[in-house]
């Protein structure tokens, strides 16, 4: 097989899934993944590369695992080289005469991905089995072709390209079939002229074909590079260490949130919905936690009469950002921007677009305030993260408080959050779980036993 055909050669399934089963992107790790296929996408610079570049492919590899459960797909940039590669940057796998990289690691290569969004590409399958590829421009901005990438390397989920101070392409991992919440919700709040966000220059999407069904995904967004952009839980942490107050960012943080809702209620609309029955969501959710984490156990009742606190009305639900924490957020010289739009990264897509209250969002600052002054601990880190909850909630109502009932809604939200922190840290840190069991067993109703927990920043981990 020549570097110009489809597919992938037999002997490169191994090495590429070695690779792909290492990245700290793939979300199967441990789960002994198993190759279902791999699904080129059409070539880039369909005339070819310009002088001694790679040529660059993008592609789908499907991954099953051996128990059967989920199929999963994954998006591979991959540059074919026929000479020396990148300095300290090894080969995926060998392909024909050529040599095949990750193109977000190659920066001639990652070249080939601006180029394209420029050019606006629209790449169809020419007849080779390869699906088809297009490139959408929103707003050029200060984008240009000479632009000189940078493979940025502080994130977890997907991977992302600097160009220049202007532009950042984020390449989508694990690819989810059908629209894009980041790029639908960006593209939103910019047409709604919301400042709090990065401005979205442009998309790709593809289109392929597997066992004669048509699958389509996006595949990547170019947002605004945010210049002399801090994440907001390095800053916390950081004014919490040195016995700063972080009052006045959490306060911006609030009105920023609450100038997102308003965009996302004009572009999406509101609706209501019983608040039984997002009572009976979140307990069934408290089962499905509890089967995986068994420390649950002893707030079960107090959080099932917490959570039925919300059957007393209706709540009006919209568009919200599903997963809002301090990590989701950037500080810059203009003001707080928050990213990163895809909701809990553990929920199907049907679960993350729907409408949901806007105290999830609320509810999930909350609970980053209580992980920062748990995970710095001492003496006063509880006063801090009180300030903090007290400010934001001053800054997200706009100095108006909570009204009726709002109290008993954020606290169940605040226990939902914390219910679905205790899984996620029971699967990624096991050393962290004492956080939100700390804050749940202040959460829920009275009726729950104390317990071991019930001192949330003694001991916290570091
Ligand atoms: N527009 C931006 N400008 C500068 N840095 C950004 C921008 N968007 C994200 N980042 C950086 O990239 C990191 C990961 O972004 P995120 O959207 O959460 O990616 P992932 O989906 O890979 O988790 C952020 O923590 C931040 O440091
Ligand atoms: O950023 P992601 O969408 O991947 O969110 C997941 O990972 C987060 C941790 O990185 C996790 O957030 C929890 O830990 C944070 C501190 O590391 C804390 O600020 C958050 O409040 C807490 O929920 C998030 O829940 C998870 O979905």
């Amino acid at each position: 097989m020549t570097a110009d055909s489809p597919g992938l050669p037999p002997e490169a399934v191994e090495p590429l899934m070695a690779a792909v089963n290492g990245a700290r992107w793939f979300a199967g790790k441990g789960r002994r993944p198993v190759y279902r296929s791999f699904t080129p996408l059409a070539w880039l610079d369909a005339d070819g590369p310009a002088g001694d570049r790679p040529r660059v492919r993008l592609a789908v590899l499907e991954v099953g695992y051996p128990d059967g459960s989920g199929v999963e797909h994954y998006q591979l940039a991959l540059a074919y080289r026929h000479g020396p590669g990148p300095e300290g940057l090894a080969p995926l796998f060998r392909d024909g005469a050529a040599d095949v990289y990750d193109a977000t690691q190659d920066p001639e290569a990652a070249r080939s991905l601006l180029e394209a969004l420029l050019d606006e590409r629209d790449l169809r399958d020419e007849g080779d089995g390869a699906g088809a590829v297009r490139f959408h421009l929103r707003d050029t901005g200060a984008l240009d072709r000479a632009l000189v990438p940078q493979v940025f390397r502080g994130q977890q989920s997907n991977t992302s390209v600097m160009y220049g101070d202007v532009a950042m392409i984020k390449l989508f991992r694990r690819l989810e079939l059908g629209r894009n919440l980041d790029i639908q919700v960006h593209a939103a709040l910019n047409d709604a002229g919301t400042a709090d966000v990065a401005t979205l220059f442009g998309w790709s999407e593809a289109t392929w074909t597997r066992d004669g069904e048509v699958l389509g995904a996006d595949l990547s967004m170019c947002v605004e590079k945010l210049a002399d952009a801090v994440d907001g839980w390095d800053l916390a942490l950081g004014e919490l260490r040195a016995g700063r107050a972080f009052d006045e960012h959490a306060a911006a943080l609030g009105r920023a949130l609450a100038v997102i809702h308003d965009a996302l209620r004009t572009a999406f609309g509101t609706s209501t919905q019983p608040g039984s029955a997002v009572a009976e969501v979140m307990t069934a959710r408290l089962g499905a936690a509890t089967a995986v984490a068994a420390e649950l156990e002893p707030y079960g009742p107090g959080l099932r009469d917490r959570f039925a606190t919300l059957g007393r009305g209706e709540l009006e639900v919209q568009r919200v950002h599903g997963d809002f924490h301090l990590g989701q957020t950037l500080h810059t010289p203009s003001g707080w921007k928050i990213i990163d739009f895809e909701g809990e990264p553990v929920k199907s897509l049907a679960e993350r677009v729907a409408p949901d209250s806007v105290w999830r969002d609320v509810a999930g600052m909350l609970r980053s305030f209580d992980y920062a002054a748990a995970s710095v601990g001492g003496d006063g880190s509880a006063a801090w993260r009180d300030a903090c909850r007290a400010a934001f909630l001053d800054g997200y109502t706009a100095g108006r408080g909570l009204q009726d009932g709002d109290a008993d809604r954020l606290a169940a939200y605040e226990a939902d959050k914390a219910v679905y922190e205790v899984v996620y840290e029971v699967r990624n840190r096991p050393d962290w779980v004492s956080i939100p069991l700390g804050a749940l067993a202040g959460l829920a109703h009275e009726t729950t036993e104390q317990n071991p927990h019930e001192q949330p920043h003694e001991g916290a981990p570091r």
